[in-house]
């Protein structure tokens, strides 16, 4: 208890040392109890957190809102977080705790899971499912086309002879539109979005008229100078999904391997040492200990191991928002990612920091917690900062009345041509500036 509290109390109690006695016994048993309440509605929050961003994915059937990196950050700062929890012995568990803590090691490591169902939601959609639903739909044109007697060994020939020309690793067919413009990868991502939810043609069915009509010329040429550039610009994920899909089993692995030992190591104690107090970590510092035990701690000093891979931890987390702030600069929207996840953060991180506080604001007691309050007070700010970006880009990226009027004009000039998709901005974009190249090749 600090100097401050002492003085209060004092004035309170007027310098009674049976009252003083009383109310220090109490306020410390009041304040491990909301120390443990905080750090119980934080864990909840965590294992919570990531259940919107699952929904959205399923909903849209796409992850490109998600940063990977963003999500690989995380399950490599738990890794470093549990380690650093195991080797920090400032995460002791008093004996009052201990049923509530039975039910939550089976939870062990929950959130670390759901970021790991996250992850592979990720991969699935980002990589499998688009390649799957090329193929279904290529086949169901194929038999639309050739009629019902077909056999499904044509159907299979044309799918062969189709990914011979369009790369497998290519998730996300590009719709009909003037090649002249955005090749880049924001084309990749704003069409991914679209294509899922819109009645665009998908390069499937562009190839599969490629393949069974003779189509006109013009239209054609674009087509195939536009998924050219298609294959170009999407294959490159390919590699990137292996690397991650295997640091995400290693890490896992590691991680189980890790906590096994440890619950281990803890039942052994538990039945040498009756009176010894069982060491359980959820994952993260979630359970502060009485000024008693916080003070046992200190004298012994904490692993500078645990401590080393805390601050690993805290730069890990608060790096990994920065690809996914950077991710919904350079898309300018935030489609595809849900705020609540973010909203979840921070009452997760910010009841973290308060059950860490709120036992004391001693600096010796708030040392050995540093990395993660660090870490927990930074991702708060930057998670604050994405929530701004949703306001920013939900309340200034609205298509103005000029974009419109353009809209209506383009889709009336190119609708013989190209189909334009209803209220896609990229495709809007490229329209826009292939009817300027017109008007300015015309003036010359
Ligand atoms: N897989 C998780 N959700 N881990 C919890 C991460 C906690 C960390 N403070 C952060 O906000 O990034």
């Amino acid at each position: 208890m600090g100097v401050f509290d002492n003085s209060i109390l004092s004035l309170w109690c007027h310098g009674s040392q049976h009252c003083l006695q009383l109310v220090k016994e109490n306020l410390s048993s009041v304040r491990e109890s909301a120390s443990f309440f905080l750090g119980l509605i934080s864990v909840i929050v965590w294992v919570v957190a990531e259940i919107p961003q699952i929904i959205t994915n399923y909903r849209t059937k796409s992850t490109e809102g998600l940063s990977l990196t963003f999500l690989v950050t995380w399950i490599i700062g738990d890794v470093f977080n549990l380690v650093g929890c195991l080797l920090e012995p400032a995460t002791l568990l008093t004996q009052l705790y201990m049923a509530v803590v039975r039910t939550l090691a089976k939870d062990l490591g929950l959130y670390t899971i759901i970021t790991l169902a996250l992850g592979l939601q990720t991969m699935y959609y980002g990589h499998l499912y688009p390649q799957l639903k090329y193929k279904r739909q290529l086949k169901v044109e194929t038999f639309a086309k050739t009629g019902q007697g077909e056999k499904g060994s044509d159907a299979e020939q044309s799918i062969e002879n189709s990914n011979r020309n369009f790369s497998p690793s290519s998730p996300i067919p590009l719709p009909a539109c003037p090649r002249r413009i955005s090749t880049g990868s924001g084309l990749f991502y704003q069409s991914a979005r679209y294509l899922s939810k819109s009645h665009t043609p998908t390069a499937g069915s562009i190839l599969a008229q490629k393949m069974t009509s003779t189509s006109t010329t013009a239209l054609d040429s674009i087509q195939e100078s536009l998924l050219g550039s298609a294959i170009a610009t999407q294959s490159a994920p390919a590699p990137r999904m292996k690397n991650t899909l295997c640091l995400v089993s290693t890490l896992t692995f590691l991680g189980v391997i890790n906590l096994l030992q440890q619950l281990n190591k803890n039942i052994n104690l538990m039945g040498t040492n009756p009176r010894q107090q069982l060491v359980i970590h959820v994952g993260r510092k979630l359970f502060q200990v009485g000024d008693d035990q916080l003070l046992k701690t200190d004298v012994s000093g904490g692993s500078s191991i645990g401590t080393f891979l805390g601050w690993a931890m805290t730069f890990v987390y608060l790096g990994g928002r920065l690809p996914q702030i950077c991710l919904n600069i350079r898309r300018g929207h935030v489609e595809g990612l849900n705020p609540l996840m973010f909203m979840f953060a921070v009452l997760g991180n910010s009841t973290y920091v308060a059950s860490i506080l709120v036992i004391s604001l001693d600096w010796p007691k708030i040392k050995p917690n540093l990395p993660w309050l660090v870490d927990a007070g930074g991702c708060v700010l930057l998670d604050f900062f994405i929530l701004m970006q949703f306001i920013y880009f939900r309340s200034f990226d609205r298509p103005s009345p000029v974009n419109l009027a353009i809209s209506t004009k383009l889709s009336k000039k190119y609708e013989h041509k190209t189909e334009l998709v209803n209220g896609d901005y990229c495709q809007l974009i490229n329209c826009y500036n292939h009817w300027r190249g017109d008007h300015r090749s015309k003036r010359k």
